[in-house]
């Protein structure tokens, strides 16, 4: 089984257990549920640099990153260095995150925020929203077409937008629908951690333009951006690169300060 499989295969099983803990209506009655959400892909269509900024304290191919985080100065760090938006990890198991990181996010900052999740379940849409988020991303690799398609329609009632991640075409050719708003290519191939962003120059042809086209992983330079500027990304995720460091925020507004 690749790693991407087992994730898959343990996010079943955790979403069950959350569903026999917190009820629906729960979740429905929380005061975020009935907040305003703010639009990550206007945010990026009216930006000149397009950083997406992400939460993340380690992963299955980069072990520890950073340990030592305070998710809510993070977020205000990232926000004063002028990003579009924030990412947050919300997997425990593989990513060492948690709801309360998006929740701690949402109570410091006003921008919009990404709940960066294996979400495999409409009710993980729903805890999304409960819990501050604005933006919901959904892996082509893990989810059939009806199930983009009915995930991205719940997403779209509750006003959240829709971030949808492909890694080749095929998973490309099934997933465009007019439910999502933002199409992500991701550079990392999620079942062998390769990461190239000649993927991204390479998909970016056949991303129709009425999708905001978004970067994801492995981006560490000011060069990798102008690089894939000309391929229609205006969407730019990155972790690792600001979050190594013992001040992403501040890290993030040096990048940024570059890039202008
Ligand atoms: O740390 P990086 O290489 O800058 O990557 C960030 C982000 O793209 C990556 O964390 C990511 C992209 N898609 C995902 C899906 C699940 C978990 C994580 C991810």
């Amino acid at each position: 089984m690749n790693i991407l499989d087992k994730i898959v295969a343990d996010k079943y099983k955790e979403v069950d257990l959350k569903k026999s803990l917190i009820p629906i209506q729960q979740l429905e009655s929380s005061v975020l549920f009935g907040r305003e959400t703010f639009s990550l892909a206007n945010s990026l269509r009216n930006s000149q640099t397009g950083i997406i900024a992400e939460h993340k304290r380690r992963s299955p191919s980069k072990g520890t990153i950073n340990q030592n985080t305070n998710v809510g100065q993070v977020a205000k760090g990232y926000q004063k260095a002028g990003v579009c938006g924030m990412s947050v990890l919300t997997d425990i198991k593989y990513f060492g995150g948690s709801l309360e990181d998006l929740q701690l996010a949402r109570a410091s900052v006003d921008m919009p925020l990404l709940r960066k999740e294996f979400i495999i379940d409409e009710y993980q849409i729903l805890e999304a929203k409960a819990h501050g988020a604005d933006v919901i991303l959904l892996i082509a690799a893990v989810l059939s077409k009806e199930e983009i398609k009915t995930f991205s329609e719940l997403a779209k009632s509750l006003n959240l937008n829709v971030l949808l991640e492909v890694h080749n075409k095929e998973e490309l050719h099934k997933s465009i629908m007019p439910s999502l708003d933002l199409l992500g290519v991701n550079n990392r191939n999620l079942k062998t951690f390769e990461v190239s962003l000649e993927t991204s120059k390479t998909l970016s042809k056949l991303i129709p333009d009425d999708f905001v086209k978004v970067s994801e992983s492995g981006i560490s330079s000011i060069e990798a951006i102008k690089d894939l500027k000309p391929y229609g990304y205006q969407g730019f995720l990155i972790g690792e690169n600001f979050m190594k460091t013992d001040n992403p925020g501040k890290s993030a507004l040096e990048f940024i300060q570059k890039l202008k």
